[in-house]
């Protein structure tokens, strides 16, 4: 090894400190593990500032539990006698401290950054744009389908972790309702779970997304095994890969499949779809099916709105402001006494709201469940 000029070996694999500095004496090179890996190159993507803490609480952990395992160590080696303590522990417990107080300080920063950021989407929400979030494996293809469907240029690159910051844009959809598309961190096999919870910040977007869109590399030779590790990291994070039904499978990089690989894929889509899990097979690259992947999403959300026949008088301003701001309005006609009649859409949660408002005689018939499914 010393003759090959190598600077670092990469382990793929999680190394404990022992093994690290044992192979970094036998390479005579510096030595990381997997989860050093994915730090280092979450270090240089980070863009934000929740970014940029998100990742240093990650290499805190890291570190901690690092800390953990030498001292585990050191208990061992000295048998019976760890009452007496060491210069070792003593030395590690205070590096313990020290990092654990570290952490506590991010992640209060953290919990202010978010706050501020919680306040946006608040904002946002009293503009009733559902929120559409992108997940999927690393390089899966979901920034090149971001900047498809908002005509924006977000960074989309051949390399991993190329996103680490959420970004949010303004869509429109193709019968003019708008959402808010979010594109994220992408996922890896053994995504060391302190990165999970470094990360909860950002990717807790997706749990309050109306709809969720799996990208999958459906051209990728490890395909399946992405599908897997792309699904244990959702429900970790609390969202059921087979029972949540805001999913929608987008099968990008098309344009990569043979055509008989695109039969194949068509028809297993065609078969899912039945089955009530729906899959978009598109090519973020060529714009190819995105149209229909346009038509699924609107199509999804309109599951579960509310549909309300509304007639205000002539006179009844404040209540159309409040019908524009808070519903989609699908219709507007003035009838011939001069009172505006609207058909308006809204999500299931806000349907109580629209009833108490304009329906409190309890003309209950005129609202009509979409059935779209
Ligand atoms: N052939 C082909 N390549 C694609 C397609 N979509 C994306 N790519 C390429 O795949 C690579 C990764 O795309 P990104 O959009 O950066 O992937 P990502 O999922 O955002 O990746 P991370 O942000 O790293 O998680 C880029 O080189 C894209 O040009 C597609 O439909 N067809
Ligand atoms: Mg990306």
């Amino acid at each position: 090894m010393r003759n090959e000029d190598i600077d670092l070996v990469i382990m793929d694999c999680a190394l404990s400190p022992v093994q690290q500095r044992n192979l970094e004496k036998a390479f005579f090179a510096k030595v990381i593990d997997r989860t050093g890996l994915i730090l280092e190159i979450f270090g240089r993507r980070a863009r934000t500032r929740e970014g940029t803490l998100q990742v240093e609480l990650a290499h805190l952990a890291y570190q901690k539990s690092r800390l953990v395992r030498s001292w585990t160590h050191l208990e061992r080696q000295r048998g019976g006698f760890g009452f007496l303590g060491g210069p070792g522990e003593t030395q590690i417990e205070t590096d313990r401290r020290l990092i654990e107080v570290r952490m506590k300080r991010i992640e209060l920063e953290l919990a202010s950054v978010k706050r501020t950021r919680g306040l946006h989407r608040k904002s946002r929400r009293t503009v009733p744009y559902p929120i559409v979030a992108l997940v999927g494996y690393t390089n899966a293809g979901k920034s090149t389908l971001f900047n498809d469907l908002t005509q924006s240029k977000v960074l989309a690159e051949d390399m991993l972790f190329a996103t680490l910051d959420p970004t949010l844009r303004r869509v429109s959809l193709p019968h003019g309702g708008e959402i808010i598309l979010s594109d994220t961190v992408g996922f890896i096999s053994d995504l060391p779970t302190m990165l999970v919870s470094a990360f909860r910040a950002t990717l807790e977007e997706v749990l309050e997304a109306d709809v969720i869109l799996h990208v999958r590399d459906i051209a990728h030779e490890d395909a399946e095994a992405q599908l897997a590790d792309v699904e244990t990291v959702l429900s970790q994070l609390g969202v059921d890969p087979s029972g949540d039904r805001r999913l929608l499978e987008v099968w990008n990089k098309a344009d990569l499949l043979d055509p008989d690989a695109l039969t194949a894929a068509q028809n297993s889509a065609q078969r899912r779809s039945a089955a009530a899990r729906p899959v978009i097979i598109v090519s973020a690259l060529t714009g190819q099916g995105m149209a229909g992947l346009r038509e699924a999403i609107e199509h999804r959300l309109a599951q579960g709105r509310v549909t309300f026949d509304v007639s205000l008088e002539p006179e009844n301003g404040s209540g159309l402001g409040w019908l524009y701001e808070n519903t989609e309005v699908l219709q507007r006609t003035t009838a011939a006494d001069g009172s505006t009649l609207l058909t308006i859409r809204v999500a299931p949660e806000r349907a109580e709201r629209v009833r108490r408002k304009f329906f409190a005689d309890g003309r209950e018939g005129q609202a009509s469940l979409d059935r779209a499914s």
